[in-house]
């Protein structure tokens, strides 16, 4: 495997981004949508980072970049339009073990960023390992066209359930065999995906009955 995809929690933690442009502003927007605070390290920046800053948790720092700028920050994303520097803040990064995207060269990055079909809690992400992120932009369209029907309802309504479920069994088995059920379901997925709340009581009822016990 070319790269291990990992979910991470951000919110709430410092991430430096170098570079004011549109690259930057996309990557900045992706960050922000999942919490993180930002360092924005650029001599200038977009009119619509300069309106993020007002809106978010965002240090801007117009001053030449130096190595202390990825102190206290979790990962690093080098998008200027400089080579040079991009690979400066990827170096001094890696240095210090933080993960660190290059937006012009992933042969210096450690991780790169893919493309995202966010429907929270459900997300996918797409990479092609950065040998063709159009086309990571195209299968994600592709992919967002397959998702089934009620898939967002459906988890929500698993995470509701999944703490009565791990108290109702111990067996490892029949838990799976119950999450395995509940998805395939089609009469609880329509009753999901018609928001009809009485029969959705009722399905899951009948599921407990007959799988758990
Ligand atoms: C390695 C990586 C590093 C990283 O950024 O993490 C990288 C690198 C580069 N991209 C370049 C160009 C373009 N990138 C896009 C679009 C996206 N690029 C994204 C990710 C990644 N791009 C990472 C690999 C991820 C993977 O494995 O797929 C996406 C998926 C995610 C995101 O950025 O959010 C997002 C689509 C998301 C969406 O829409 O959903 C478009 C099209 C467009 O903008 O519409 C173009 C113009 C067309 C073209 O040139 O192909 C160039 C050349 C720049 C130049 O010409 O100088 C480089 C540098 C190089 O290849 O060396
Ligand atoms: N990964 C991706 O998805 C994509 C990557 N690219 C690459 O991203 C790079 C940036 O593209 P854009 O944002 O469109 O460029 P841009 O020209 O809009 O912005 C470049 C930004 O970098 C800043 N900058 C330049 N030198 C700097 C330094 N030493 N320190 C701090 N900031 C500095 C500039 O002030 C400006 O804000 C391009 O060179 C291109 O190779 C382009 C398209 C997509």
């Amino acid at each position: 495997m070319d790269y291990f995809p990992l979910f991470c929690d951000l919110k709430g933690k410092r991430c430096l981004i170098v570079g004011g442009g549109q690259v930057a502003t996309h990557k900045a927007r992706g960050l922000l949508l999942a919490g993180a605070t930002l360092r924005l390290v650029a001599p200038s920046i977009t009119s619509e980072l300069e309106l993020l800053c007002a809106e978010h948790d965002i240090e801007w720092l117009p001053v030449p970049l130096i190595k202390q700028h990825l102190t206290g920050c979790w990962l690093a994303i080098a998008a200027t339009n400089d080579a040079a520097a991009n690979r400066l803040v990827s170096q001094w990064a890696t240095a210090e073990q933080k993960f660190c995207n290059c937006v012009d060269d992933p042969s210096c990055a450690s991780f790169i960023t893919p493309a995202i079909i966010d429907c929270s809690p459900v997300i996918i992400a797409v990479s092609c390992g950065g040998h063709a992120p159009v086309y990571s932009k195209i299968l994600k369209q592709h992919l967002s066209e397959q998702l089934p029907a009620g898939m967002r309802e459906m988890v929500l309504l698993a995470g509701v359930l999944r703490e009565r479920v791990n108290q109702s069994c111990d067996s490892r088995e029949r838990k799976r065999a119950f999450w395995t059920m509940f998805f395939h379901h089609a009469p609880l997925r329509q009753a999901v995906s018609e928001n009809n709340t009485d029969e959705i009581h009722q399905q899951v009822e009948s599921l407990f009955q007959n799988a758990l016990f």
